[in-house]
């Protein structure tokens, strides 16, 4: 083997794996635990043969549904990963109403997401214990999908950079490089959510290039393999405009993905939006 075929080699298997796209539906406080068993089996009918080649398919439903989507998923044999959406960072005690990460991973559970908006202005879930969650989470096997994005006033100010660095910062302090490879960030411009007011493709493409910048700056060169999605008011129709971005590798989608037709025509576009992995 010639030296310029053998550095091909060594680049070849030092090169990270692809960022494959990677589409969740987060159901919120939606569906009843029969509703997800009936939404999940529509979603085994129309989503596109070879789908999951393409597209890693996630839904995240409500607590209460998980072991019915668990048992769906197996026993159907259906192209999808189950994900929950949220946690509390002990593994057990008196800590009335939550639920522990080992509880998840028992189901199946692959993705939590951590951070969501919702979650910090509702709920009054802070940055420590967001980095908190996310440790839990990531010691029991399972994916974070850290939620960050800056409100309708910080845009405005031109503080939304400030606020996405500051909200990364927080939460993932003392990770090295290869381990926030392994996470997924979900960028949310908490403006766009649940509003109908999508980010243009160019904003999303904007905000997660500066993530992913800010993210190997802060943790090395490997951070740059971390998946980033877009989520706020995603649609069919909008689906493949936002995944054109270079640095837009997926979606978090919350309405559009509470009805299979919807949800399972965002796929299809999704399968479509990248002709080379990245
Ligand atoms: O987690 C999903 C996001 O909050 C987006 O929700 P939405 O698509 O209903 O705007």
């Amino acid at each position: 083997m010639s030296a310029d075929q053998a550095a091909a080699e060594a680049a070849q298997q030092t090169r990270p794996a692809p960022r494959r796209v990677l589409v969740a539906g987060n159901w919120k406080m939606h569906h009843d635990h029969l509703e997800t068993i009936r939404t999940l089996q529509e979603l085994g009918l129309r989503l596109p043969e070879g789908a999951s080649s393409r597209v890693e398919v996630v839904v995240h439903p409500p607590f209460t549904d998980l072991r019915s989507a668990q048992t769906t998923i197996e026993d159907r044999g259906l192209p999808l990963v189950l994900g929950a959406q949220h946690c509390y960072h002990q593994d057990a005690g008196a800590f009335t109403g939550e639920v522990a990460p080992p509880m998840l991973a028992r189901l199946g559970v692959r993705y939590v997401l951590v951070g969501h908006s919702e979650r910090r202005r509702l709920f009054g879930q802070d940055d420590q214990q967001v980095a908190a969650t996310l440790q839990a989470i990531r010691r029991h096997g399972m994916v974070p999908v850290l939620c960050v994005g800056e409100t309708e006033e910080e845009r405005a100010a031109g503080a939304t950079e400030e606020r996405l660095a500051a909200q990364l910062t927080a939460a993932l302090a003392g990770l090295d490089g290869e381990a926030v490879s392994a996470l997924v960030v979900a960028y949310e411009p908490v403006w766009a959510i649940g509003t109908g007011q999508t980010a243009t493709p160019e904003d999303a493409q904007a905000a997660c290039a500066f993530i992913r910048g800010r993210l190997v700056e802060a943790h090395g060169p490997e951070a740059a393999a971390v998946r980033l999605l877009y989520g706020g008011s995603v649609t069919p129709e909008t689906t493949l405009e936002l995944l054109r971005g270079r640095d837009v590798d997926g979606l978090l989608v919350g309405g559009a993905s509470l009805r299979a037709d919807s949800f399972a025509a965002i796929v299809q576009a999704a399968m479509g939006a990248r002709s080379t992995p990245r």
